[in-house]
Formats: C-alpha cells, sequence, structure tokens
C-alpha cells in the first residue's frame, strides 16, 4: 500500500544526494515473523551524504493485517532544518493512519518563521489530512509543527491527496535544505547535536511501535531495533 512513497522517496533521495550506505545489523536489517496471521517482512534501509547525517526507512509488510512505512531523515549537525518524518500505517482497509511533518528541533519564532511558515501555503491545500487528531503518545508541542499532516483515512485518499501531499511536502524540504546555510559555529553545531539527540531519546521513551515490534519478532528484538537502529542516540531507561 505504501510502497510507491518508499519507491519515491528512494527516486528522489538518489538522484539529488551522493549517497553512501550505512551498515545495517544484519540481525535488524531484514527480519520475518511467523507469529501473526499472515507472515510480516520488515525491512530498513539506511545512507548518509554530506547534507543528512541519517537517512533511515523501514517497510513493514504484514499483508493485510499490516502495511507500515516510517522515515526519519536526519540533517547533518551543522543544518538546524527539521527533521523529515513519516509514519503511514494501515492495519487492513479500515484503519489507515498517516502522519507526515517537518520535526522542528526548535520552537522559536525566527525558527518556525523560517522552516515552518513555507508549509502553509501547501497544508491549506489537503485539510482532509490535518484533522487535529489528539496524539496520545506523543506531546504534539514538541517536535511537531502545526502543519503536520495527520490523519485517519481511507486507500483512495491515500493515493490520490496523500501522494502529492508527499511530493510537495518533499519538494518543499529539499528547497529549504538548499537554501539554509550551513552554521560553522560550534556553539549552533553543538546546540542542534544536542537537539537531535534529545529527539531521539523523546521518540524512543514515545513510540507507539515497541509494542508491535516485540508481538512480532521478540522484546530483545524489539529493544535492539529501537535503541541500536531506528533512535541510536536514546538509551534505554529502566524498565517498569
Ligand atoms: C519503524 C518505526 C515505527 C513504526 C512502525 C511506528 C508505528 C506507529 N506509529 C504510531 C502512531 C503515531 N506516529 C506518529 C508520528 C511519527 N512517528 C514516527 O516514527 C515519526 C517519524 C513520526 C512523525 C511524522 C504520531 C503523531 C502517531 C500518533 C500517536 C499519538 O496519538 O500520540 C503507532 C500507533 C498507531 C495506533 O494508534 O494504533 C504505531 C504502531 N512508529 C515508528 O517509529
Amino acid at each position: 500500500m505504501f510502497q510507491p512513497f518508499l519507491q519515491h522517496l528512494e527516486k528522489e533521495l538518489f538522484s539529488r544526494f551522493d549517497l553512501s550506505s550505512r551498515p545495517i545489523d544484519p540481525e535488524l536489517e531484514f527480519q520475518i515473523s511467523q507469529r501473526g496471521k499472515n507472515p510480516a517482512m520488515i525491512e530498513s534501509w539506511c545512507y548518509q551524504c554530506p547534507q543528512f547525517r541519517k537517512i533511515r526507512y523501514t517497510y513493514i509488510n504484514a499483508g493485510e493485517t499490516a502495511q507500515i512505512f516510517n522515515s526519519v531523515l536526519y540533517p547533518s549537525y551543522e543544518y538546524d532544518l527539521p527533521l523529515l518524518g513519516v509514519d503511514l500505517l494501515a492495519f487492513g482497509k479500515k484503519k489507515i493512519l498517516v502522519v507526515l511533518d517537518f520535526q522542528p528541533l526548535f520552537r522559536d519564532e525566527d525558527y518556525l518563521e523560517k522552516y515552518i511558515e513555507p508549509i502553509a501555503p501547501i497544508r491549506a491545500k489537503y485539510n482532509e489530512l490535518a484533522q487535529d487528531l489528539e496524539m496520545k503518545f506523543y506531546d504534539a508541542n514538541q517536535y511537531f509543527s502545526p502543519y503536520l499532516l495527520f490523519a485517519k483515512t481511507d486507500a483512495e485518499t491515500v493515493v490520490n491527496r496523500l501522494f502529492p501531499a508527499y511530493q510537495e511536502y518533499l519538494q518543499l524540504y529539499w528547497q529549504l535544505l538548499e537554501q539554509a546555510e550551513p552554521k560553522t559555529d560550534s556553539a549552533s553545531i553543538e546546540r542542534i547535536t544536542k537537539a537531535q539527540k534529545d529527539y531521539d531519546q523523546y521518540s524512543a521513551e514515545r513510540d507507539p511501535a515497541s509494542g508491535l515490534f516485540r508481538s512480532y519478532f521478540g522484546s530483545e528484538w524489539a529493544e535492539e531495533f529501537v535503541h541500536n537502529f531506528l533512535f541510536e542516540d536514546s538509551v534505554p531507561v529502566a524498565v517498569k
């Protein structure tokens, strides 16, 4: 269901950037689970280039049961650009949840003006994908922008609305990156580094996917996947 989103991202990345592979532990790179109703496959890809220190994306294919495409682009520490976050989930035909955002690292007015306001005209075209749903796991005021796309939707809308929205968001993201001036002073770079690390810690602690990973692949694998691949700058906190 979301394979075209993965293919589009890949095509964009390979045509725009000089990517090199960032190796993934083979245990984490690909797994098949036979535990569910349908076999569940999870596969991940990871790259870097001068502009991005980490580009990762993951596809979970459990047939009708679950299709998930998840991606985060982490700019290099010289760029204070938001992270590009994508989380598209389909559990059967009936439950489809989509999230797409420029995830801000800072919340001061200048920052939001520079990196978030430019989204407004695109976001305005896709009202049906911005439903103001309540967040149960995350805090909408931390690492999410006011112009995120966040919707419970259907397969037709994914194809006809979300896909064009996704292409436009990506296009704008590349444009903002092109315009961004890499920082050279160590104070700025340290501030960005800390903000990206905080994002990983926050996300690892809140991520609602942990339960899903555990149920398919076991708790040990799930823990490794979250802390050594998805959010590798996070450290596990003691379990309750
Ligand atoms: C492979 C990794 C990975 C997977 C498979 C994943 C799945 C995942 N994301 C979810 C929600 C969600 N996911 C996001 C957003 C994001 N989540 C992100 O990982 C990113 C980058 C964004 C930003 C765009 C939001 C906002 C929700 C709703 C959570 C809430 O209500 O607080 C849920 C809960 C769906 C439900 O309500 O039943 C799951 C299982 N998250 C992951 O990290």
